[in-house]
């Protein structure tokens, strides 16, 4: 039974403006695109990738990741959720024994090896879907159309939610064959079935590099690991 994880890399990074996708944003020499799907490799977890590029992008990203054979490229859609589905859509071609489903940003490609691990040994031990998550350190408050607050919502019981997610492949297929409007992740697709989600321990370094203070961040984690993040 094999792991495959698709990669959502098709987005622009507008709010990056680095001028070019987000995923071939370099880091130390290597682009996050590059940097993820070795992670998920390197986990020792995952055997097969498939990677949604921006559509016009799709040789420049296969040359990216030539030196990984199980890496497959497709051409992604407008929005994440596309993205995924497309993606999704080649596991049967590219991964025919897989079992096991991680979704895994791009833009989270310094994603510990032990995170990876942990969803998906989650998912092998029965758990339909599973969530890496951390705690919200901020007060959260809610506040209505004119900026006013409304309330202090109760933090103890909020988390933070990353990635890789993983899934049974058939949850996932069934949550995508009834999706409607956008979900902002994959698991969410699950809750709208009414099924479980499960959480595993998330970790600072994997953060979503959005803006070009994370990247920053990202480039000091590497500095601080001797580029073995
Ligand atoms: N149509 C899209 C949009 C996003 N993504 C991917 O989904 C992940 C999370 O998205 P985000 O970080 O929001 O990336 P962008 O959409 O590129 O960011 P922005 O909104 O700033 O343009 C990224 O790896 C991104 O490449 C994708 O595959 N297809
Ligand atoms: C999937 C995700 O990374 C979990 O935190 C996040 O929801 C993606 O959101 P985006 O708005 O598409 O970046």
């Amino acid at each position: 039974m094999s792991v495959v994880a698709l990669v959502p890399a098709a987005g622009r990074g507008v709010r990056l403006g680095a001028g070019m996708p987000k995923a071939l944003v370099p880091v130390s020499g290597e682009s996050l695109l590059l940097r993820a799907v070795r992670g998920l490799l390197a986990s020792g977890r995952v055997e097969h990738v498939v990677v949604a590029a921006p559509a016009e992008q799709v040789e420049v990203v296969s040359a990216e990741l030539a030196s990984l054979p199980c890496a497959h490229v497709v051409p992604g859609g407008a929005e994440r959720t596309d993205s995924v589905r497309r993606a999704l859509d080649a596991v049967d071609e590219v991964a025919p024994d897989a079992r096991v489903v991680l979704v895994h940003d791009a833009a989270r490609a310094f994603t510990p090896a032990s995170v990876i691990r942990d969803v998906v040994s989650a998912v092998e031990q029965g758990a339909p879907a599973v969530v890496p998550v951390l705690p919200v350190a901020d007060t959260i408050k809610e506040v209505d159309a004119s900026g006013a607050v409304v309330s202090t919502v109760d933090r103890s019981r909020l988390r933070a939610v990353q990635t890789p997610q993983g899934f049974a492949l058939d949850v996932l297929r069934e949550a995508y064959a009834a999706a409607g409007d956008i979900a902002t992740d994959d698991a969410g697709l699950v809750e709208r079935l009414g099924g479980e989600v499960r959480t595993v321990a998330g970790h600072p370094h994997a953060l979503k590099i959005t803006t070009a203070f994370d990247l920053a961040i990202a480039e000091s984690v590497l500095a601080l690991a001797g580029d073995s993040a």
